[in-house]
């Protein structure tokens, strides 16, 4: 169990805080703190805020990921998914969503909008070399293996 700090920003004491629907969700669903409704006009695009702020443990990051009722239901969804949380990011979490669907969609204060997914992040150093190690598949890819 990680212990991660979170802060209230000013002004949203009534947004609920990150929050997982059931006993084992991976993501902790998140809550829009717009002052007011917002509308989403098809192909738009919006940062919305979520009124907190998180210092977790240097070996973790947040990953903003959307939820799937709303991108099935409205075409809703977070254009840079999966979002980044640095581990000494302290700034406000924000969730960058965008309209794909065919109609306007409002995001009301406290709606449910994205949730955030905890992960571990190996360390890792670069080792500069003039040759890699060899392998069967050596530089194939993409569609290599396959004929579809
Ligand atoms: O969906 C997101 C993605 C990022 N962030 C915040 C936390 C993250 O630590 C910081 C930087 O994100 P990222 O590294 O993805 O953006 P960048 O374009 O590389 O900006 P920077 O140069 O600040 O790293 O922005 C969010 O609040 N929500
Ligand atoms: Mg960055």
């Amino acid at each position: 169990m990680y212990n991660v700090q979170l802060k209230r920003l000013p002004g949203n004491e009534d947004i609920h805080l990150p929050q997982k629907m059931s006993e084992h969700a991976s993501g902790f669903d998140l809550y829009a703190a717009v002052p007011e409704p917002v509308t989403l006009q098809p192909g738009e695009r919006r940062l919305i805020p979520t009124g907190i702020a998180i210092a977790m443990p240097a070996e973790l990051e947040a990953q903003i990921r959307p939820r799937s009722g709303l991108a099935l239901k409205h075409g809703i969804t977070c254009l840079n998914t999966p979002g980044t949380i640095d581990a000494d990011y302290r700034g406000e979490i924000k969730v960058l969503l965008i309209n794909l669907g065919q109609k306007p969609f409002t995001i009301e204060r406290n709606e449910r909008i994205a949730q955030m997914v905890f992960q571990l992040v190996p360390q890792v150093q670069f080792e500069l070399v003039e040759e890699l190690s060899e392998t069967i598949r050596g530089e194939g890819g993409f569609g290599h293996t396959g004929t579809k």
